[in-house]
């Protein structure tokens, strides 16, 4: 029976301005939790969406965490991602995904605001924190980041000029890696900002370049710890991976643009391949389907054996995303 698992929380983000409220997306809270606040449980919460075709249909779906509209971005990070670090500096690879579709909140949720820093930062800051707690070791951080557009893998840390598509490759261990890949060592937080905010401006320009939304791609964000232990003579490494997926997509409205239905059909593949390699985990199951994406194949060694992941589905409340937050949700 594997060991590992992806734990699954949704988060469902507050009506934007002009946008119809879908008041009948319920977070129900279950009796038997104690801890957290009236905006977020995490000891096993469910959320309730009326069939559209038959509002008298509730369908229900549970949920390890649920947060709803009021929750914040401290609430997530101290319930669901703070204790993972542990994890990180134990010598294991743990993977963040915040899922869901276009304006969900997906974003906001992994890189926040300025007011309200999300995932991203406040991993970065926690990372360097507990780094500086671990006297017995010296500990290195340093930090990757890659696009995948339409299966096509990227750097994000050199130029877009200088970016061909990097290959993948097996090494002898079977262990699935992206040839030359920059690795930027990182001493301090302002240095990580500033290779960031290149990094993320260069994904934006390069959207541009190539006709595209950024949020067409899927960003994979790595921190790697290395920990040398120079009494014991040992070297550990563990890592977390901070992905911001594509957001998932409804093919009817993509019209006829077929460059867009191949940029749309990529993603949906790589997302449904993602939710069955999940399942597949979560079940136990002896066969998982990492080969069946660029995206999986390339988390393979972040999300099995004794990897630990967190999928966030992002919700959005309005009525016209009923259809995709079901879709979401299942
Ligand atoms: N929890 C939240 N609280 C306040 N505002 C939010 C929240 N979540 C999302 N928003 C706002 O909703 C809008 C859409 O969110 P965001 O851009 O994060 O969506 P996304 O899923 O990343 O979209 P895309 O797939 O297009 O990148 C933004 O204006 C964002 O600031």
């Amino acid at each position: 029976m594997a060991t590992h698992k992806v734990k699954i929380a949704a988060r469902l983000r507050p009506r934007i301005q002009g946008e119809l409220d879908d008041d009948s997306i319920h977070i129900v809270h279950s009796s038997n939790d104690t801890g957290g606040s009236s905006s977020s449980l995490t000891g096993g919460s469910f959320i309730t969406v009326p069939n559209p075709r038959d509002p008298t249909q509730i369908f229900k779906f549970p949920f390890s965490s649920c947060y709803d509209q009021d929750s914040t971005q401290e609430e997530i990070y101290r319930n669901d991602v703070e204790p993972l670090l542990d994890i990180v500096y134990s010598g294991v690879t743990v993977t963040i995904f915040a899922y869901g579709v276009t304006s969900s909140g997906k974003t906001y949720t992994m890189q926040g605001s300025k007011q309200e820093p999300g995932v991203i930062p406040r991993v970065i800051r926690g990372m360097f924190d507990k780094k500086n707690s671990l006297k017995q070791f010296q500990t290195t951080l340093s930090v990757s980041y890659m696009e995948i557009y339409k299966d096509d893998v990227y750097d994000l840390l050199v130029d877009r000029e200088n970016a061909p598509k990097l290959p993948v490759r097996e090494n002898h261990a079977g262990m699935v890696f992206v040839a030359n890949l920059t690795s930027a060592p990182i001493s301090n937080v302002a240095e990580f900002d500033s290779t960031y905010n290149n990094a993320t401006l260069r994904r934006s320009v390069g959207a541009t370049n190539l006709n595209r939304a950024s949020s067409r791609s899927h960003a994979i964000l790595t921190i790697e710890a290395t920990m040398v232990d120079p009494v014991a003579n040992t070297t550990l490494t563990g890592k977390i991976n901070l992905v911001d997926l594509a957001g998932s997509e409804n093919n009817k409205l993509t019209g006829n643009d077929p460059a867009r239905m191949a940029e749309s059909a990529a993603i949906n593949k790589s997302l449904s391949v993602l939710g069955q390699v999940v399942h597949a985990l979560n079940q136990g199951a002896s066969r998982i389907p990492y080969r069946n994406s660029k995206l999986t194949r390339l988390l393979q060694d972040a999300l099995g054996g004794t990897s630990v992941g967190l999928l966030i589905c992002n919700l959005a409340p309005g009525i016209k995303f009923r259809q995709d937050t079901l879709n979401t949700l299942k």
